[in-house]
């Protein structure tokens, strides 16, 4: 009896292991619905944590230098404080970043130095934006599936064997031309054709797999197109729509790269970075799903150009497709149904199509008085 007691504990220690070699997650599956799981008794061996240093997460975001991570952190760190929030990249940050708050050099290829950081700094919550956006994966498909890929592997395991919730955006690039298009449900068929859409769905089943087998926290939203005032998009399909602020203000005239009749779903950014940090903090007992379809508005290059000649009728616009977008857009949602995330956890999106388009032409305007003023 005790022999086979042993057997059967031996094999329910390998079954609860993570591949990365790491201490079983015991502790995790029992606590799956803990929100953040902070001091627990086998925390204080190793970590020796006070409560009152625990109240809030620490956060660290990868790739935080993109389009998002930047806002993000803002927000965050005005929630959390600002030593609480690492924004990590590659690249060299730029002085105003650099001083705004934490910042450390992160290659999510490099598992021991990831490591290394998670453990110092005694994260508790992982916002993971490392990627290669679509059309520049298409370009680089070797360079998007070690990052988009392997970085993935080497964030999971690492949030796994230090029981960190983790937090991974999905796209609506993750769908493809046989996904039902108008509207898109969250589960439906996903045969992606961008190196960009199967490292996202290879995320989002991942990442469920790890939350089944190993009890990590693993939460996910596919984002709609991104639209910003103040960063600059980093080479997706969508950035027409960012782009048409800018050159619109600076030049009045602007050459979009998708046909006029190009219908895909858009979110401004301060509902995105919202809804992030909303499903971070959602009881994990609200959560029916692990990867939720979020969504604001919908709309044509058409439709944008329209809304945005009310505020400067002399806008001058010209067409100029490039098929690789162009095929990548076709293949995408034309609207997606978030009611999942609207009735678990609440998702509610503020901007509509008027409101972005003032507050982006508010804000670039301002923006480029101010240049040239100085
Ligand atoms: N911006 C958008 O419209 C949407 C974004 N998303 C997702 O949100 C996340 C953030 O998006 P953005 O900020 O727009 O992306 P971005 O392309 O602007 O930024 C990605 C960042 O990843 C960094 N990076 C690249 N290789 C790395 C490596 N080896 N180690 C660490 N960092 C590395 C880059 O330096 C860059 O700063 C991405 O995962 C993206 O797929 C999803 C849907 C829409
Ligand atoms: C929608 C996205 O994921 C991104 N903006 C892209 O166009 O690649």
């Amino acid at each position: 009896m005790p022999l086979i007691r042993s057997v059967s504990k031996a094999a329910r220690h390998l079954l609860l292991k993570p591949p990365c070699g790491c201490e079983p997650l015991f502790h995790a599956v029992r606590n799956i619905s803990d929100i953040p799981r902070q001091v627990t008794s086998s925390d204080v061996t190793y970590h020796s944590v006070s409560f009152s240093e625990t109240d809030h997460p620490k956060v660290l975001i990868t790739g935080g230098l993109g389009q998002l991570g930047v806002g993000l952190a803002t927000l965050l760190r005005k929630k959390f404080g600002k030593k609480n929030v690492i924004l990590s990249d590659i690249r060299m940050p730029p002085n105003n970043v650099y001083h705004s708050g934490p910042f450390i050099y992160a290659d999510i290829l490099d598992y021991k130095n990831l490591r290394e950081i998670v453990v110092n700094n005694r994260i508790t919550w992982l916002v993971h934006y490392s990627a290669l956006l679509s059309a520049v994966g298409e370009a680089n498909v070797t360079l998007a599936r070690d990052v988009n890929i392997t970085g993935l592997h080497n964030i999971l395991d690492i949030c796994a064997e230090h029981r960190v919730r983790l937090f991974v955006p999905s796209t609506i690039g993750a769908f493809g031309p046989t996904s039902p298009r108008n509207p898109t449900p969250d589960l439906c068929i996903q045969r992606p054709r961008t190196i960009y859409g199967v490292s996202k769905v290879h995320a989002e089943l991942m990442g469920e797999y790890y939350h089944h087998k190993y009890g990590l926290d693993f939460r996910c939203l596919r984002y709609p197109g991104i639209i910003s005032a103040d960063s600059q998009p980093g080479g997706g399909t969508t950035d027409y729509a960012v782009q048409i602020f800018h050159d619109a203000v600076k030049t009045g005239k602007f050459v979009c790269n998708l046909k006029a009749d190009t219908r895909l779903p858009m979110m401004f950014i301060d509902d995105c970075l919202r809804a992030t940090l909303e499903v971070m903090e959602a009881p994990a007992e609200t959560l029916s799903m692990r990867t939720y379809n979020i969504n604001a508005m919908s709309f044509t290059p058409e439709d944008l150009v329209q809304e945005v000649q009310k505020h400067l009728p002399d806008l001058h616009i010209i067409y100029d497709v490039d098929p690789i977008r162009q095929a990548i857009a076709d293949s995408w949602p034309m609207n997606f149904d978030d009611s999942n995330a609207r009735k678990d956890w609440g998702w509610k999106h503020e901007y509509e199509l008027p409101e972005l388009i003032q507050t982006m032409l508010n804000f670039i305007g301002a923006n480029s008085r101010l240049t040239h003023a100085n």
